[in-house]
């Protein structure tokens, strides 16, 4: 992790968007829609073949073999050798005026990718790191085989564990109490991601895309909507949601103990998240109601760890400002021991030396260079660090945070 303190804000490229989910979920069939819809106009889609989106008429130039436009202004692009090299290409056509400008990029990953590798070419890369950034992993989930997927397939939850937009395919197929069922346990393991129901949505560009902290809408850092600490604390009691495996077999049965067990508000929540897009900032309202409540309690006994198989998610939280060097000790400490674990880190950073909060987001044992915001986004100015980890308990991440950073703000 870089140690400095000043990067430009906003960040002046492009964002990427990671489009991934288990074999058969539906990526090709969300991609033939995106690629046909006007909002996709300065987009570049980043997919295996043309063949299995379908392209035929809709082509309106060809420029190589690589790459075409479709009439909805909608840039098309196979895989090359490798996405490293696909991404110069594209991006020194477009400084060459070869190909339309665009100003934004999706790819698909192929079904059973961890996509981490990806993400990780995505920062490390250093040509692509400083044209492009990360605005946020999009996953597609089977409402119809989700669930045996999540149990069967690590793949699959860290697919779930990672996404920014959750997007559930096959609802017409599906029972609807199985949709729910699978829609709670996706909450659980990732409760920062907004869900989006694929058959019924409309405007997915706007719901799936402009996930990352900077927002278009308002032209400016958005860290209340991008860091959603507030989904991963609160007093929810998730025990029982350890059994997730009885989910596959007897759903009925699953979603009858959530309601027994009072979680009607997860209900809400969802019926929020795939409504649309300005919903997110709804939901911050709501957020902000209900982190005003958390605040006044002690954040330690109120951190939930959230289990779901062997990934977790659960939010260190400090009040007082916190050394620079003690925070950077701590994330090069915690990506070194448990990097492999540490799926995803977002934080709002309280830094000491720093006038302005920090903003750090990472992914395994990588992590972006840091962003000082103009102001605090709210009120609240205590640091705030999400983790989805597995195989990682909050406890060791927050021993580890106590004596490498606490100690030396001490
Ligand atoms: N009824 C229904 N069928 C869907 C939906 N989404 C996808 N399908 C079907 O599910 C099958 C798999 O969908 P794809 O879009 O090819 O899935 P994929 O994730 O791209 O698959 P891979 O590339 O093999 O990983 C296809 O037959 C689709 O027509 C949906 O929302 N409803």
């Amino acid at each position: 992790m870089s140690t400095q303190q000043t990067p430009p804000s906003p960040p002046p490229r492009l964002p990427i968007s990671v489009l991934t989910g288990f074999l058969g979920s539906g990526k090709t069939t969300l991609l033939s829609r995106l690629i046909r819809d006007p909002a996709m106009v300065r987009t570049a889609v980043v997919i295996n073949e043309f063949g299995e989106v379908g392209l035929d008429h809709l082509l309106v130039e060809q420029s190589d073999e690589n790459m075409v436009l479709m009439d909805s202004g909608c840039l098309c692009c196979t895989i090359r050798s490798d996405l490293a090299e696909t991404l110069r290409d594209l991006y020194m056509k477009r400084m060459r005026g070869d190909i339309p400008e665009f100003d934004r990029v999706v790819i698909e990953t192929t079904g059973l990718a961890d996509p981490a590798p990806i993400l990780h070419t995505l920062m490390t890369d250093p040509l692509i790191a400083s044209r492009f950034r990360l605005d946020g992993v999009v996953t597609t989930i089977d409402t119809v085989h989700g669930m045996g997927q999540l149990d069967e397939h690590e793949e699959s939850l860290k697919q779930a564990a990672v996404a920014d937009r959750v997007v559930l395919t096959k609802t017409d197929l599906a029972e609807p109490a199985k949709v729910e069922a699978l829609r709670r346990r996706l909450h659980d393991l990732n409760p920062g991601a907004v869900h989006v129901d694929a058959q019924k949505d409309q405007g997915l560009p706007v719901l799936l895309f402009d996930a990352g902290l900077y927002n278009p809408a308002t032209k400016s850092l958005d860290v209340q909507r991008w860091l959603k600490a507030e989904a991963y604390e609160g007093g929810d009691d998730h025990h029982h949601d350890h059994d997730h495996g009885h989910c596959d077999h007897d759903h009925g049965h699953c979603t009858h103990d959530h309601h027994d067990h009072g979680h009607e508000h997860h209900a809400h929540d969802h019926g929020h998240d795939h409504h649309d897009h300005s919903h997110c900032d709804h939901d911050h309202g709501h957020c902000d109601h209900d982190h005003d409540h958390v605040h006044g309690h002690d954040h330690h006994h109120h951190d939930v760890n959230r289990h779901n198989d062997k990934i977790s998610s659960f939010v260190i939280r400090s009040e007082k400002p916190l050394p620079w060097d003690g925070l950077v000790t701590f994330f090069e400490t915690v990506a070194k021991a448990q990097g492999d674990n540490i799926l995803r880190v977002k934080g709002l950073l309280n830094v000491e030396e720093a006038e302005r909060p920090i903003v750090i987001h990472g992914v395994q044992h990588l992590f972006h260079p840091p962003v000082q915001l103009d102001t605090w986004p709210t009120a609240d100015q205590s640091t705030r660090i999400v983790f989805i980890v597995k195989d990682l308990k909050r406890e060791t991440v927050q021993e580890l945070f106590d004596s490498v950073v606490n100690a030396k703000a001490a």
